[in-house]
């Protein structure tokens, strides 16, 4: 018992040093909204400065633990500049990856200055220890450790509440114009956040290495340590960041002695700690007022014949005719970077996850593979599926955080995660062999089909082999994008409620990408498995999968092309051959420079290199009468207008919608309270009141958005256990206030989202046949009475207001739904745009039969339009009935009293 309490007060001590950096992590967020990957790494450095001033120069431990401090708020500083002050792109996410940028540059110096052994250092804080409990000891040094971190918590809790420095650090993440009007200086207050957080960072590795020496390793634990207790405070709370930080010390402390013979145990406990906290406060939806993070420019999946052709022949000719074995070798290391890489397109280029553990799950599949095809001595073939298949279930675990987060909250679990499976698995002699690896084969061969394909006789075989295997996935990759899945995807990544409000199974399709993604990521695996005689799983740290995001960016995460760009810089490839034979440069350099291309892309083209490629390209184009994209469009026109196909009025399944006693209260306010109304089909109900009435609300209650009390149902059915898409699925569509457009994909791709047919297998079919289907008569019909014809190929962002709020209203038609309602649909049109949209919701109901529910301000519109109004004053039904009656009702007079709008001349003489 006495050895427990030892270890959990020890755990206490080294606790108190992860929260003094989460503490760091946290300051950083207030001030700019963004989480500093690069934290572990800056307490590395300062522990590496610490050892080199006191070791080697013979500086006084307490000055080199100073100047340690100081090296972390320059670095802070530094990084700030880096990723907020340079880079043009304004994406939290851009940024974030800035830090992983910095992460990955720090790693390289360190290693090229320090060598990659640990150093140990000297106790810098008083020796001794105290018995406070008999069989109790306790190092003095933790002690002062614990006293120190409570006492920065609490002063960092008084300056960010009391002072008005903390005040408008709180402000600036937010609202930073109103900060600048009222006189702050936004950047120098930033900065001086970034300098708090680097200094903190810097003096819990100056206190640390005395504890567990400076090594690159503790860069890595200390950051998915750092992060999970920064998740544990929200990045915002001091004292549970504190909270956060000591009890996943004091746990790992335990464990790392008493491991409940699962070794490698502590080192699970941050991504427990994350999923937890993820568990209790996630959502599965997004708020309302959820704003979008703005992720890398997804590619069209369109693939061009003359450019495979030159994929496939180029390297084929390279490998057969013109490469050594050196550069063969270099050019197969490529090749294998590049299938997590186009694993990651799909994942977060398409579905915009970022999950930080496409190379763990490589190591996965080549752990299966290696005990397949060496212990069991399974054939290639069999090998290579069972361990893909194998691969999937583990990345499904990895995607279950992203059912309840989303963005960063989600890399720092995934982050996690790849380091639980690292300590659990790859670190598991029993598992992989430990540095003596496991052996492919007994005889050393490595057999495909029969065929020797051994790297060491037939380099070449292999590297064909590869090849074969990348294209194929490429392809595949490209498909999906074009298919239903990618469109499904991206829609995901752009807008979940949007998404969901379209009938998207929102988690499905997340793990639809995460298994998928896992396939490919475990294929890759297994062949890099096949790449050597023994396979070794010493290569699979938790911060690979930093670097391989990161070439990912460089390259361009959202397409196919990225992936093969970005593989190009993983070190011991073609990239890394290329400077080595040019200016001798090794490995670890390479490293740096990969890390330093990563800055430069973040600064100066976030999209990545196979973007800025491509606009290059088409800006050549441009200047060669031969305009492709423009053909693109117009083959998208084409698709829906062929000739002698006259589009007709659309009848949908009939279904009336009714709302019983629904209410809906935020805290203490009931935005919806007892509202009771029904629609039937072929009828349009109006829903009138002031801002603020609860129309919105009521419409979110309907569709799922928001819990309610009462029942709603549809053609008779109780939808009120029914989530948000499959309430879209059952016939209940809507549009939205602030039209909520997918704005990666064009106009056309935005009405086939919530058109196009599901099947389970829908994914795997469309990476082969992406066509499949074509747009149904529904979208051809409302795209006709929309007049929405000439701007299919058009993305939203090139549309007039007007034009997007066609856009979004044939969405909502394009379902076919029973049941349609419109929020404000008119809001913001022209006179003569709002007659059009009117006469459309009519004949909506008219023709097609739907039941329509119409949000809206325009009194003279709604009057028009509508069969029946429901006026609604603080969420309560205060008047019901034909609209001549309701609209001369005093109390909706009175509630809209200086919100009717006053008729214009045109409207009074029409
Ligand atoms: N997520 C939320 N949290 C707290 N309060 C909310 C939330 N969403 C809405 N409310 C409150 O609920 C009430 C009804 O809001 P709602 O947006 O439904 O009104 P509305 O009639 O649609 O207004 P408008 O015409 O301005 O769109 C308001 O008091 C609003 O502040």
């Amino acid at each position: 018992m006495s050895e427990i309490v030892t270890l959990l007060l020890l755990g206490l001590g080294s606790g108190s040093l992860v929260a003094l950096s989460a503490l760091g992590l946290v300051v950083t967020y207030r001030s700019s909204g963004v989480v500093n990957f690069a934290v572990g790494g800056v307490s590395m450095a300062s522990a590496y400065l610490l050892w080199e001033l006191t070791r080697e120069a013979g500086w006084p431990p307490l000055a080199a633990g100073f100047l340690g401090i100081l090296l972390g708020a320059v670095l802070g500083v530094v990084t700030y500049v880096l990723v907020m002050v340079l880079p043009r792109a304004n994406s939290t996410l851009t940024r974030v990856i800035g830090t992983l940028a910095v992460l990955l540059v720090i790693q390289a110096v360190v290693q090229l200055r320090y060598g990659p052994d640990a150093r140990t250092v000297g106790e810098l804080l008083p020796g001794g220890s105290v018995t406070p409990v008999s069989g109790v000891t306790l190092p003095v040094s933790r002690i002062v450790l614990f006293g120190v971190a409570v006492a920065l918590a609490l002063t960092l809790g008084a300056v960010y509440t009391r002072t008005s420095f903390g005040v408008a650090t709180t402000a600036v993440s937010e609202r930073p114009r109103t900060l600048a009007a009222l006189g702050w200086r936004i950047g120098m207050l930033r900065a001086g956040n970034w300098a708090v957080g680097g200094a903190l960072a810097g003096a819990s590795g100056v206190l640390l290495a005395p504890l567990t020496g400076a090594s690159l390793g503790n860069a890595q634990a200390l950051t998915v340590t750092v992060l999970a207790a920064a998740i544990v405070g929200g990045l915002r709370s001091f004292p549970l960041t504190l909270v956060g930080g000591m009890v996943i010390g004091m746990l790992q402390s335990v464990l790392s002695i008493h491991d409940l013979g699962v070794s490698g145990l502590a080192d699970a406990v941050p991504f427990v700690a994350i999923i937890g906290v993820i568990t209790v406060r996630g959502r599965s939806l997004p708020l309302r007022s959820f704003v979008g993070e703005r992720l890398p420019l997804v590619g069209s999946g369109r693939i061009s014949l003359p450019g495979l052709a030159v994929a496939v022949v180029v390297p084929v000719v390279l490998i057969g005719r013109v490469l050594n074995e050196e550069w063969t070798a270099a050019l197969t290391t490529t090749l294998l970077a590049a299938i997590p890489l186009l694993s990651l397109t799909l994942l977060l280029g398409y579905a915009g996850q970022l999950s930080l553990t496409q190379v763990t799950l490589s190591g996965v599949g080549g752990l299966i593979a290696a005990k397949l095809a060496g212990e069991a001595g399974w054939p290639f073939p069999v090998v290579v599926l069972v361990a893909m298949l194998g691969t999937v279930p583990v990345g499904l675990v990895v995607g279950l955080p992203s059912a309840r987060t989303r963005g960063i909250s989600l890399a720092v679990a995934t982050l996690g995660l790849a380091a639980a499976i690292q300590a659990l698995v790859f670190n598991n002699e029993s598992l992989t062999g430990g540095g003596a690896g496991i052996p492919l084969s007994a005889d050393g061969s490595v057999l495909v089909f029969g065929v020797p394909f051994d790297t060491l006789l037939h380099p070449d075989r292999f590297a064909y082999l590869v090849l074969g295997f990348v294209v194929v996935l490429a392809v595949l990759v490209a498909n999906l994008r074009r298919g239903a899945t990618g469109r499904r995807m991206i829609a995901v990544r752009n807008n979940e409620r949007a998404a969901a409000g379209l009938g998207v199974n929102v988690v499905g399709t997340k793990l639809w990408a995460f298994g998928l993604a896992a396939a490919i990521s475990g294929l890759g695996g297994a062949l890099a498995a096949y790449s050597v005689p023994v396979a070794l799983f010493s290569g699979y740290p938790a911060l690979a999968n930093v670097a391989a995001v990161g070439y990912g960016v460089v390259g361009g995460a959202g397409s196919v092309l990225g992936a093969v760009f970005g593989s190009t810089l993983q070190p011991s490839g073609v990239g890394s051959a290329l400077f080595d034979s040019l200016f001798g440069l090794g490995p670890v350099t390479m490293a740096l420079v990969g890390g330093l291309l990563l800055l430069i892309t973040i600064v100066f083209s976030p999209d990545g290199m196979a973007t800025a490629t491509a606009r290059a390209v088409g800006s050549l184009r441009r200047r060669i009468p031969l305009q492709l994209p423009a053909r693109a469009r117009k083959k998208q026109s084409a698709e829906l207008h062929e000739p002698g196909t006259p589009t007709t009025a659309h009848r949908v399944r009939p279904a009336a919608l009714h709302v019983r006693s629904v209410q809906v209260a935020f805290g203490a306010v009931r935005a919806v309270d007892g509202v009771e109304l029904h629609v039937e089909p072929g009828e349009v109900v109006g829903v009138v009141g002031a801002n603020g009435a609860g129309k919105t609300t009521l419409i979110d209650a309907i569709t799922g958005f928001v819990p309610s009390a009462g029942a709603i149902e549809l053609g008779g059915q109780p939808l009120s256990a029914v989530s948000a898409y499959g309430r879209a699925r059952a016939g209940i569509a809507r549009s939205w206030q602030s039209l909520e457009l997918i704005e990666d994909l064009t106009v056309l791709e935005n009405l086939r989202v919530g058109s196009d047919a599901r099947t389970w297998w829908s994914p795997l079919a469309d990476m082969v046949r992406p066509k499949r289907g074509e747009p149904t008569a529904a979208v051809r019909r409302a795209v006709d009475v929309l007049d929405l014809g000439g701007h299919l190929g058009d993305m939203p962002g090139e549309l007039s207001t007007g034009k997007r709020k066609l856009v979004a209203l044939a969405r909502a038609v394009a379902g076919e739904p029973s049941v349609l309602l419109l929020d404000e649909p008119c809001s913001g049109l022209d006179h003569h745009e709002r007659e059009e949209v009117g006469k459309v919701v009519r004949s909506l109901a008219e023709e097609w039969g739907m039941a329509v529910l119409l949000i809206e301000h325009d009194v003279h519109l709604v009057r028009r339009v509508c069969d029946r109004i429901v006026a609604l004053d603080f969420g309560r039904v205060i008047a019901e009935g034909t609209p001549d009656h309701v609209l001369s009702e005093p109390a909706v007079m009175a509630a809209y009293l200086g919100d009717v709008p006053e008729p214009t001349a045109e409207e009074v003489s029409s």
